[in-house]
């Protein structure tokens, strides 16, 4: 007869993670454009940076951004599993523990913050490390869950990837990398308001105070056009202030119209397919828009370098 209970014995979880899963830890699809943000402020900086130096600041905020994912959604396990658009998520699935979640997480946040840091300049540094804390911390694990302000204020974290960038290449700071936080910063309203309409009752069911669960969707849909009004405005002030020239201003524009359009949709639309259809399209736009304001800031300076090569 054994002494030995062999139930008692906890064998070790064997993971069944895969690189894949490791993946998904770091919100591939939305850091693409929070890095390609960050991509842009390093180019439009003024001064000559380094093509080593330059990879090495994109690769530490891409590892940076991922970290703050990995660490978002192994503090979310919980509410992720509660709804449909995140529940298959690796950890809701059971593929990956919180705790090594967790530990990826800060190991990547770790080796990123002292790569930039020491490598590049340690303005740059501390403002990653600021930015993983803004969004792992202060919004994931305080803000979220307490108020109905939490993507306004934690939308700092998502803009300041540009202003990371522009310190790495600078070190220092100035009136243009603010200007493109505030392009961010009022942009992430309408961006995320747009999708918690139409994703309320994910919402409701796992108790976070988004605003269209607090306040209502009409209320919702008042702040989305209000935010778009300001983002438009704010989208179009470098070209006044003599930072961007024509170019910028004018596609700032009718990019600008095309959200202020589709916001008005969705202040209209309020019942059945049509409003879940206007907000959608708002949410899906919302992404095209601040892609393509970047990449004509970025068309803009590579033609001011390359126009007195060619004219010599
Ligand atoms: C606090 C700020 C933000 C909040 C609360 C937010 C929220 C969200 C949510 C919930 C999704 C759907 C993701 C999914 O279902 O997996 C999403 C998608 C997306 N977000 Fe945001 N976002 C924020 C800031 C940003 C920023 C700063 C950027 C880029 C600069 C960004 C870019 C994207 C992109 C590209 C997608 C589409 C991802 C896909 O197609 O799967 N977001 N956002
Ligand atoms: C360099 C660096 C640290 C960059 C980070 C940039 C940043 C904070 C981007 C915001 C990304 C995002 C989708 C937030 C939503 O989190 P959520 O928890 O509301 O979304 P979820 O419900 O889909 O998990």
């Amino acid at each position: 007869m054994s002494v030995v209970d062999h139930n008692a014995i906890e064998l070790p979880r064997i993971s069944e993670a895969e690189v894949g899963d490791y993946i998904a830890l770091l919100k591939p699809r939305v850091m693409s454009l929070v890095i390609f943000t960050a991509l842009v402020g390093l180019m439009i900086a003024p001064g000559h940076v380094h093509p080593v130096l330059a990879f090495t600041s994109i690769l530490c905020i891409a590892v940076g951004a991922g970290a703050s994912g990995a660490l978002n959604m192994a503090y979310e396990g919980d509410v992720d599993a509660l709804m449909t658009r995140t529940a298959n998520r690796p950890i809701p699935r059971g593929r990956i523990t919180q705790a090594e979640a967790a530990a990826f997480g800060i190991t990547l946040a770790f080796f990123s913050v002292m790569t930039l840091g020491i490598l590049v300049n340690w303005v740059a540094g501390a403002l990653l490390a600021f930015t993983i804390f803004f969004y792992a911390v202060v919004y994931t694990m305080w803000l979220k869950r307490w108020t109905a302000q939490n993507i306004v204020i934690g939308g700092a974290a998502g803009a300041l990837p540009p202003v990371v960038a522009w310190a790495a290449a600078t070190g220092s700071l100035s009136m243009e990398p603010i200007l493109l936080f505030m392009i961010i910063f009022f942009w992430t309203p309408p961006h995320f308001w747009a999708l918690a309409l139409f994703r309320s009752d994910d919402y409701a069911r796992a108790g976070i105070p988004m605003l269209p669960v607090v306040a209502g969707p009409d209320a919702t849909r008042l702040q989305i056009l209000l935010y778009t009004i300001v983002l438009v405005a704010i989208a179009l002030a470098p070209w006044p202030l003599g930072y961007f020239d024509a170019i910028y201003g004018v596609t700032s524009l009718v990019l600008g119209a095309g959200m202020l359009w589709l916001a008005v949709e969705v202040y209209r639309r309020r019942e059945g397919t049509p409003a879940n259809r206007a907000t959608r399209r708002l949410f899906a736009f919302s992404i095209l828009y601040l892609f393509a304001l970047f990449a004509v800031l970025l068309a803009e300076v590579v033609v001011r370098a390359i126009v007195p090569v060619i004219t010599g």
